[in-house]
């Protein structure tokens, strides 16, 4: 992998090591030194086209490394450069290995889970051009004594295929300890270590074992005291979780309150403690009035489109049932419900209540509200949730009915104190 400046002499040594400092090494003696600004830039070049070159090699749709998660990671980087090429002009890269301590959650070969920290394969790459002639391997193998630790007390973050041959063929790692995350640990991974008091589900459940077999736990790190089992999550954040989509709940319910400002703190990307693997944090619960707006003015979610699309019947026969229905139970039809009365009065008396509300002040949600309550008798029905969500007929109170009107609306959020004006 060639650059448009001088690798070789950016890079003296074979392997080179990064931190997330991203500091160019001591150049040799004699070379010319330009501004250390321009050799960090080099350096962040090197790292961003060596994550993007690795992602494409994993079919991955983004990279996992690059210079800026460098730098808000303590991962360290291992990078080979192809020395042969020296003589070609300005050098090449090879390849590079990223490895990192992480806390996880994993699962020894009895189920129990145990919080370690061990140190993680995080990316690995060899440029298409030099696979299998060895540098996977040379790389590995100073980074195995640079950290001093034995392959089989590593985790591997996800491994391709290749990298498990790998594993397989250099360091005879081939029985894994199954996972609920998507870390591999070898057998031995737990071998000689302490098994703290009563920290895992089994160890509870056989509490005379647990007094005498060693503890599993990978090396390196110490940690902070053991929680409560309770507390355990079994699973821990893969660097490569950001790659995944979030599923959003549907509209309505994936319409969250809008901020004023960012949060100051995003939440970490790469801390695995109390984190899901599967979802980013959860919205906060929609507020009611944001929701009502939402009923009344938002289009319907696509899944109701293609219903009524693909359903023959379905829709006109929506339509004329809403239709027949006197004004106001369409929306009532199609919103939700909550069990239990809040308010006796009926739908007839809601209208009532609308029409003289309608002359009072609450011009913008009256008329909102008259828009809902005169849908039954337009053409094109008010767009507002699927058909399927129907409301339960009696002993419940609906938010699209009749007495869901202007002066229901202003007196629930009077009483809440939620009136935005
Ligand atoms: C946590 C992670 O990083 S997962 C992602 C790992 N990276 C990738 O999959 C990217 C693409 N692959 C690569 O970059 C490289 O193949 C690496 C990093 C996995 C291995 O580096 P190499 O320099 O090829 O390894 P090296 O030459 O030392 O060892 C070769 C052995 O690796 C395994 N291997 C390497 N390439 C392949 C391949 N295409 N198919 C099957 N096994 C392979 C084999 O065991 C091979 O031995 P063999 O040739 O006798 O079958």
């Amino acid at each position: 992998m060639e650059f448009p400046f001088d690798v070789d002499a950016l890079l003296p040594e074979r392997i080179t090591v990064l931190d997330q400092h991203l500091r160019p090494p001591a150049r040799r003696p004699g070379t010319t030194t330009p501004a250390r600004v321009d050799l960090q830039q080099q350096i962040m070049t090197i790292v961003d086209e060596l994550g993007k070159a690795s992602a494409k090699a994993q079919h991955l749709p983004a990279p996992i490394t690059s210079a800026s998660r460098m730098q808000s990671n303590r991962h360290v980087m291992y990078i080979l450069k192809d020395t042969s090429a020296r003589m070609a002009g300005k050098g090449a890269i090879v390849g590079f290995l990223k490895v990192g301590y992480k806390k996880l959650f994993v699962l020894d070969d009895r189920e129990a889970h145990n919080e370690v920290e061990p140190l993680c394969i995080l990316d690995f790459y060899i440029h298409e051009s030099l696979q299998r002639h060895g540098h996977g391997r040379e790389l590995f193998q100073y980074m195995l004594q640079k950290e001093r630790v034995e392959p089989h007390q590593l985790a591997i973050d996800r491994p391709s295929q290749k990298l498990l041959k790998f594993l397989n063929k250099h360091y005879s790692l081939e029985t894994t300890v199954p996972q609920v995350n998507n870390f591999v640990i070898f057998e031995g991974f737990f071998a000689h270590q302490h098994r703290p008091p009563a920290t895992s589900l089994r160890a509870t459940r056989h509490s005379c074992a647990a007094a005498v077999d060693p503890m599993p736990a990978a090396p390196a790190r110490k940690l902070p005291p053991k929680r409560a089992e309770g507390d355990i999550k079994p699973y821990s954040s893969s660097d490569r979780e950001f790659l995944k989509v979030a599923v959003e709940p549907p509209w309505p319910l994936n319409r969250a309150p809008r901020r004023a400002t960012p949060p100051a703190h995003p939440p970490p990307r790469s801390s695995s403690l109390g984190n899901s693997p599967e979802r980013g944090p959860l919205r906060p619960f929609v507020p009611e009035q944001e929701l009502l707006r939402s009923l009344r003015l938002c289009p319907p979610h696509p899944t109701a489109r293609l219903l009524l699309a693909t359903d023959p019947g379905g829709s006109p026969a929506q339509r004329r049932r809403t239709s027949r229905t006197p004004p106001g139970l369409v929306a009532q039809s199609c919103s939700y419900s909550r069990h239990g009365r809040l308010n006796s009065s009926s739908p007839n008396t809601g209208n009532q209540e609308l029409k003289q509300g309608e002359q009072e002040t609450e011009n913008r949600s009256a008329s909102e509200e008259q828009v809902l309550s005169q849908h039954g008798s337009r053409q094109e029905p008010m767009h507002t949730v699927p058909p399927q969500a129907q409301a339960p007929p009696a002993q419940s109170w609906t938010m699209g009915g009749d007495m869901f009107n202007a002066r229901f609306i202003r007196n629930l959020q009077e009483r809440r104190s939620t009136r935005p004006w």
